[in-house]
């Protein structure tokens, strides 16, 4: 599977400030990823390296296999989604279309309309929830090959924001050529809804990344009588263990569910794995064949 944008011993200092450390990964063509990880992760500084506007202290990154770079085809929603403050909606529009060679008027007029914003409007004038939609519609606008969206539907009420998920999965669906997306989200349920790859960011390094599908299938809570983790079957990797005076329960990595009546094994939800990686300062990062993107 082709990576458009790949990593490899990804450094980013800001001073002495460590923000991404030895970051290696890859983002699949065509996925929709989801990129978690506590405050001050690193997912900010991540998603501006994949774009250009920052550059690594040392290491790789990669962006359709070239160092980042190509405007055209990234589309990116900074945080703060920084808008003209003097420019109308509609003025946004017409810049849109004059900056951008692929830009979609149609798209851009309907996602306005639909977000309700009034055209005539002043953007340093909207809420902040509003200048968000505005934002996203100018990034979904430009067709991108590549939408990277810093926290996009955090300004947004409930409703705006399941309709920003559903516009982002209808770009997704009829995006020609393909689209690939990373958004950083802390609503895991958000994430669970519209994306089927995850990257898992906590004190500056990666501690998970793949497939969701495939992260699910390979994570589970083990409940045994108390034993030590070493009289585990090998094949599985113990990333938590917990015991009681006479109970053990441990967070494991295997293949499959192993069928024992000593035990109760159950898959761990995506929110619990998620948590699990966030938590635990010495997880180590799950770049194991088996979770790796296959090429
Ligand atoms: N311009 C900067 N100068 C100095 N330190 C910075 C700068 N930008 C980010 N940092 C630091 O780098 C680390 C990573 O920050 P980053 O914004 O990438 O995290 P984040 O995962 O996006 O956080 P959040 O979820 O709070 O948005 C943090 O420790 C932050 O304080």
């Amino acid at each position: 599977m082709t990576a458009i944008v790949e990593t490899r011993a990804l450094h980013k200092r800001y001073g002495r400030r460590q923000a991404l450390t030895d970051c290696t990964l890859s983002v699949p063509a065509g996925r929709v990823v989801g990129l978690v990880g506590p405050n001050g992760a690193g997912k900010s500084t991540l998603l501006q390296l994949a774009c250009g506007l920052l550059t690594p202290t040392s290491g790789s990154i990669e962006v359709f296999g070239a160092p980042p770079g190509q405007l055209a085809r990234v589309g990116f929603v900074a945080q703060d989604t920084p808008v003209y403050a003097a420019l109308s909606v509609a003025d946004h529009l017409r810049l849109g279309a004059r900056l951008n060679p692929r830009w979609d008027a149609a798209l851009a007029e309907r996602r306005v309309r639909q977000a309700g914003l009034d055209p005539a409007q002043k953007a340093g004038r909207l809420s902040g929830g509003q200048r968000a939609q505005l934002a996203l519609a100018l990034a979904v606008a430009k067709r991108p090959e590549l939408l990277l969206l810093d926290e996009p539907v955090a300004a947004l009420d409930p409703l705006a924001r399941r309709a920003f998920l559903q516009g982002l999965m209808e770009f997704v669906a009829e995006a020609e050529p393909q689209a690939t997306v990373v958004l950083s989200s802390h609503l895991l349920s958000d994430l669970e809804r519209v994306c089927d790859h995850l990257v898992v960011l906590a004190d500056s390094r990666v501690r998970a990344q793949g497939g969701i599908d495939d992260l699910l299938a390979t994570h589970f809570r083990l409940t045994t009588a108390r034993r030590a983790a070493d009289t585990l079957p090998a094949g599985m990797r113990v990333l938590h263990a917990e015991h009681t005076e006479r109970q053990s329960t441990f967070t494991v990595r295997a293949e499959a569910a192993v069928e024992d009546p000593s035990w109760v094994m159950e898959p761990l939800g995506l929110e619990d794995l998620v948590l699990h990686h966030m938590s635990t300062p010495s997880a180590p990062t799950d770049l194991s064949p088996a979770l790796e993107p296959q090429r």
